[in-house]
């Protein structure tokens, strides 16, 4: 067993695609062992794990483990965090009992690799953000989908969001009037992607970009760019490029921007008419995806109006495979079904998408294959050389 385990290790240490197969790999050996007990408890306390990992995050559990050089009794971790030592004891046996932490011994704990993970800024706010918004839809959705017919949901005005929430507002204007939760959701958009998965690192942007574009025009406009991580990163790598770079998003995302020198803040409802015209690059990063299709349609058409003959759209999106598509991605996809009455797409589904509204998908280039996100080269349909 232990050779083999350390065989498996080894496969798995040769790039992040092989940790990726095996991963897949092992979790679908454990699920072909599994006992019908076995399959209750796996799905019957997933939510149960979620809960109690929030738990852990509000407590700064992970992060006073992962501090330590040194195991930490009970009792150390009651006075740190303030819980009584019962619940603290109930609480660290279920989280080894998941992976989460490790027990040295009887009432000592250890981090472990996933305690770490679980230290991130990003897997705090990214979780928070999940149990916090999304989990209550999720629970509400069998539900939701019985009363709705087990209709594909098209409406972003009745989805499992507003049963969850009681509430006939969109999650993005709910989000107004609820700031811890827009606080998680933020700060996971923007901190969730490596910093080299970015459409910069594939995208001839300088090729593209017109050397003399005019400094009054639009050189990039981030539409719902939230707090304008993608405008500081444009400004970083083109420091040099003349023209306007414009973050665009509703006002609560717009007052918590970045202050990056040279962006300008804009607030702008991408159902309205885009007010920057003729701009060089109109760039969407995750903002197609949590609309439904009729209001995608809106929107581009808003985007198709506002492009002159240079203008490029740049949509950067999942682009689904045919087949075979990953637990993450395709846990996305149902989470845009609860939250947005929206859809993650293939790329035949992507062109369908553009060309319904007389845009051209131009190219797909992929940044990060395993997790197929691409950004899309859509322009105005080319005008075909008349034959003689
Ligand atoms: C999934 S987030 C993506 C944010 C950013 N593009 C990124 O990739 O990090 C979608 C963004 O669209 C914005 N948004 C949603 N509805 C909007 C609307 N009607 N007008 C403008 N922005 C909107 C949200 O505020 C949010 O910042």
């Amino acid at each position: 067993m232990e050779a083999a385990l350390n065989h498996v290790k080894a496969l798995a240490a040769e790039s992040e695609e092989s940790r990726r197969k095996v991963m897949v790999a092992l979790q679908n050996l454990a699920f072909s062992l599994e006992s019908p007990h076995d399959t209750i408890h796996r799905y019957g306390h997933m939510n149960l794990q979620a809960a109690i990992v929030q738990v852990g995050i509000d407590l700064r559990l992970f992060r006073h483990l992962a501090e330590s050089a040194v195991p930490l009794t009970v009792h150390h971790l009651s006075q740190k965090t303030g819980a009584e030592p019962q619940l603290m004891t109930r609480v660290l046996r279920f989280l080894a009992a998941i992976g989460a932490v490790n027990e040295n011994d009887k009432d000592q704990y250890t981090a472990n690799h996933v305690t770490r993970n679980l230290t991130e800024s990003v897997v705090e706010a990214g979780l928070s953000h999940y149990f916090g918004t999304a989990a209550p839809q999720y629970q509400s959705l069998p539900s939701y989908l019985k009363d709705n017919g087990y209709n594909n949901p098209v409406d972003e005005t009745n989805t499992a969001f507003q049963a969850a929430f009681h509430t006939s507002m969109g999650s993005y204007a709910w989000f107004a009037n609820n700031p811890t939760h827009l606080a998680h959701f933020n700060a996971y958009m923007s901190l969730r992607r490596k910093p080299d998965a970015t459409w910069l690192s594939i995208y001839p942007v300088a090729t593209e970009a017109v050397a003399d574009w005019p400094a009054q025009k639009g050189l990039f406009v981030d539409i719902g760019g939230s707090i304008g991580h993608q405008c500081a990163q444009f400004k970083e790598k083109y420091p040099t490029l003349q023209g306007r770079v414009v973050l665009q998003d509703l006002s609560h995302s717009v007052a918590q921007a970045l202050p990056t020198p040279g962006v300008e803040k804009m607030t702008h409802d991408i159902f309205e008419p885009q007010p920057v015209l003729g701009a060089k690059f109109y760039y969407m990063r995750a903002v197609l995806h949590n609309h439904p299709p009729p209001k995608v349609r809106r929107l581009l058409e808003n985007v198709k109006a506002a492009m002159g003959p240079e203008s490029v759209l740049l949509v950067d999106e999942m682009v689904f495979p045919e087949a075979g598509v990953s637990y993450t991605a395709a846990s996305i996809d149902m989470t845009m079904l609860s939250a947005f009455a929206s859809m993650e797409r293939t790329e035949a589904q992507w062109r369908e998408t553009f060309e319904d509204v007389g845009l051209e998908l131009v190219r797909t280039y992929i940044y990060s294959g395993l997790s197929y996100e691409s950004v899309m080269d859509v322009r105005l349909p080319r005008t075909k050389t008349p034959s003689i």
